[in-house]
């Protein structure tokens, strides 16, 4: 079935498929035909729902225990301390931002969150990082603090992992799109990826409905084009849901061993809405506090935005202009940030 087949198909079903488990044991198999069946997995996820999990995504354990246990100490440090590192002193979004200080949702007071987010940059830090230098609206030095010994380290540690698999995901989603494995590659040559540090409070007692720990939304940062977000959310609780079809929130419960993948708008936009980027939100309502770290993968700034051939067709004329991937980007953040 053609991909525009396949996407008005599960637009005219009535339920939403539950969010599958992709296994990436094989990501690397020399098998073409191997590489293919994932791509077909990744395919029914990113048009049916727009998130997937994956599993042996080969990020060690250790990697990820660090970069949490980081960042649980930085988010202990005091608030005038995480202050001094204020995303509003910075012109390129990066930085902490307290808790209310994000809004997601307009028709909402504020999230109940803060976090720490940085870019690209390599663990032996250079004078000159061409790749940070190429990074659109997000070029620019992060900044880090120094009150946790280590915490650069560690979370750079989790960020270059995450990374590396990102690059690994492109090539499934090319097959995905019936396009050769390496139609990203040229496309996503400084594509620094944002990640965030998320620690949720738990909310007690009569919880007001406008202030949730991160309001509906889609991803769309970041760095320039959001493609897809990589989530690790934290084991045991439950806060994450996804908008269906029908309206209602169902739970993207932590599954232990894997990682989230949810596309975002400007991979929608590119693929003339036939993989989707789905409404989701995260309530912390389990009594104890709830870390998550997405990272947001994008293209380079200047990739224009021109809707994949495979994508269109005389049922489905192209829904968007072309834009390049940078230029909506930064008005999305303002939004958000509220500067
Ligand atoms: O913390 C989570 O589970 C979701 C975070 C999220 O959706 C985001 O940062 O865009
Ligand atoms: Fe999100």
């Amino acid at each position: 079935m053609s991909l525009v087949q396949a996407a008005h198909e599960a637009e005219a079903a009535e339920a939403f498929e539950d969010i599958p488990i992709i296994d990436l044991k094989d990501i690397d198999s020399p098998d073409p035909v191997v590489r293919r069946a994932l791509g077909e997995a990744v395919r029914d996820a990113c048009i049916n729902v727009g998130f997937f999990y994956v599993k042996n995504h080969g990020i060690p354990g250790e990697t990820i225990e660090r970069a949490l246990s980081a960042s649980k100490e930085f988010f202990s440090l005091p608030l005038e301390k995480k202050m001094e590192l204020d995303i509003r002193k910075t012109s390129n979004f990066k930085g902490y931002n307290p808790v209310l200080s994000s809004n997601n949702d307009p028709l909402n007071r504020g999230d109940l969150h803060e976090g720490f987010e940085f870019g690209w940059e390599e663990l032996q830090a250079r004078a000159c990082d061409e790749k940070r230098a190429n990074d659109g609206v997000m070029a620019g030095a992060n900044v880090w603090p120094t009150d946790v010994p280590g915490f650069r380290e560690s979370t750079l540690g989790y960020y270059h992992a995450a990374v590396s698999l990102g690059r690994k995901l492109f090539p499934l989603f090319a097959l995905a799109l019936d396009l050769p494995e390496d139609f990203f590659d040229d496309k996503t040559k400084n594509s620094a990826a944002i990640m965030r540090v998320l620690h949720y409070p738990p909310q007690t007692g009569p919880v007001d409905d406008r202030v949730i720990g991160i309001g509906a939304h889609t991803d769309f940062e970041v760095s320039q084009s959001l493609c897809f977000t990589i989530l690790w959310q934290e084991p045991g609780i439950q806060a994450l849901q996804v908008l269906n079809k029908q309206n209602q929130w169902i739970d993207a419960p932590p599954i232990p061993g894997t990682l989230v993948v949810n596309l975002g708008d400007q991979f929608a936009r590119w693929t003339n809405d036939v993989f989707k980027s789905t409404v989701h939100r995260a309530i912390n309502r389990s009594g104890v506090r709830r870390y998550s770290i997405p990272l947001f993968f994008g293209t380079d700034y200047d990739v224009k935005l021109e809707p994949i051939t495979s994508c269109v067709s005389p049922e489905r004329p192209p829904k968007y202009e072309v834009v390049t991937a940078g230029e909506y980007v930064k008005e999305r953040l303002k939004a958000t940030y509220g500067h």
